[in-house]
């Protein structure tokens, strides 16, 4: 398999370009708009929009943990224009920025504040996030095959709720026009394990993405094969909606302490879960970083190693794991998933152009169809590689 060349941001028609070009300049103003900066953490944050739409990559001058880090994963891109490094490497590397300039990483009071709260927060306060816990009292009257069935589609499609996509992508008529790839059958007829067995769930986005995660958890301990299920966060905040330590602690207290019955259940559960360790939530400073998966450290391949099954969440980690680049979509999911440490699960709503693993047919249909639909947040896919 000859690798394919790296997804870059500097064509001008191109989407990444316009995830530079249009959709940060959006973003950048609602967070400045959504917390009181002063002067230092604005300029500081409209310093790095310049440089990221016309300048040339610089190295990071806050003294974050990950100072060192970033100093070598950089060291082939410092000085050049940020459309000729990678898309995966110069979006990420954005991101890092953008905490940097609101003081995240500094000695002064802005140090740890997520400038991505006021959207989260209100995404998990909002209706919608009450709906969704009322409606978890239906799954009481499914059969187990079916609330198996409904809780994968909804941890699927609970990757739509993602906000540096929603915020600033222009709206799509229609409801989810459906799957381009679907390897749940895979999913839904693994066997129970003959023995202990720890599944892992690489999370996403906070709030109504990681509510159907949390709750898709919860009945893989208590009704599917997991003994064991470890739910990996961000480090920091990251990609606006990307969930933390502290998103996951409040999904959970939002479901604890619901006046919905199911969901007051299963948010005790969960709890009681983690209590126990049968629940883990864990994070890494490779979540954060801006490389595929394919060179994950050591440390972090031993911990993915052994797993029953490995479930990646959204559109950045299927990037991670194929790797941002592009190829073909008639790519064997296989030939591009196979590096990963154990059985590996996609849930991915397409929201970005690097695609693999599609039938010629459903390719040619699709580019028959007109929109935009890898990056529309129109599609999905659930694509399996290891289990038989
Ligand atoms: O990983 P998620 O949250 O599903 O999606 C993140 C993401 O789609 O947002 C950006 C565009 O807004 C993409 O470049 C990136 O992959």
């Amino acid at each position: 398999m000859s690798p394919a060349p790296p997804v870059r941001s500097d064509d001008p028609g191109s989407f990444p370009w316009s995830v530079f070009h249009e959709r940060h300049p959006k973003l950048v103003q609602q967070v400045l708009d959504a917390l009181p900066y002063g002067p230092a953490e604005r300029a500081a944050v409209e310093d790095l929009l310049a440089e990221s739409t016309t300048g040339l990559l610089r190295p990071l001058t806050d003294d974050g943990d990950d100072h060192e880090l970033w100093l070598a994963w950089g060291r082939d891109v410092w000085g050049t224009p940020w459309g000729e490094a990678p898309f995966l490497w110069a979006e990420s590397y954005f991101y890092r920025r953008l905490l940097a300039a609101t003081g995240y990483f500094g000695s002064g009071a802005w140090r740890g504040v997520d400038p991505f709260a006021p959207f989260k927060d209100a995404e998990l306060a909002g209706p919608a996030v009450d709906e969704e816990l009322a409606a978890l009292d239906g799954l009481r009257g499914l059969t187990a095959e079916r609330r198996t069935e409904a809780l994968l589609a909804s941890a699927l499609w609970g990757n739509r709720a993602d906000l540096s996509f929603g915020l600033t992508a222009a709206p799509v008529a229609g409801r989810p026009a459906g799957l381009v790839a679907d390897d749940s059958r895979l999913l839904l007829a693994a066997p129970a394990a003959a023995g202990p067995a720890r599944i892992c769930l690489v999370a996403d986005n906070a709030g109504r993405e990681l509510l159907p995660d949390l709750v898709l958890v919860d009945h893989l301990l208590t009704e599917a094969p997991a003994t064991e299920v470890v739910v990996y966060v961000k480090p920091y905040p990251y990609y606006v909606s990307d969930a933390t330590m502290a998103d996951a602690l409040a999904t959970l207290r939002r479901l604890r302490s619901s006046a919905e019955p199911e969901a007051g259940r299963i948010g005790l559960r969960l709890w009681q879960a983690m209590n126990t360790s049968r629940l883990a939530v864990r994070t890494h400073p490779f979540f954060c970083a801006p490389l595929p998966y394919r060179e994950m450290p050591p440390d972090l391949r031993a911990g993915f190693a052994g797993a029953t099954l490995t479930i990646l969440k959204g559109d950045l980690n299927y990037r991670r794991l194929v790797g941002d680049q592009l190829w073909p979509a008639i790519t064997p999911f296989a030939e591009v998933a196979g590096h990963f440490p154990s059985p590996v699960a996609a849930l991915r709503t397409l929201k970005s152009d690097v695609v693999v693993g599609l039938d010629p047919q459903v390719v040619a249909d699709l580019d028959a169809y007109g929109t935009p639909w890898r990056t529309s947040g129109t599609h999905a896919l659930i694509q399996v590689h290891g289990m038989a």
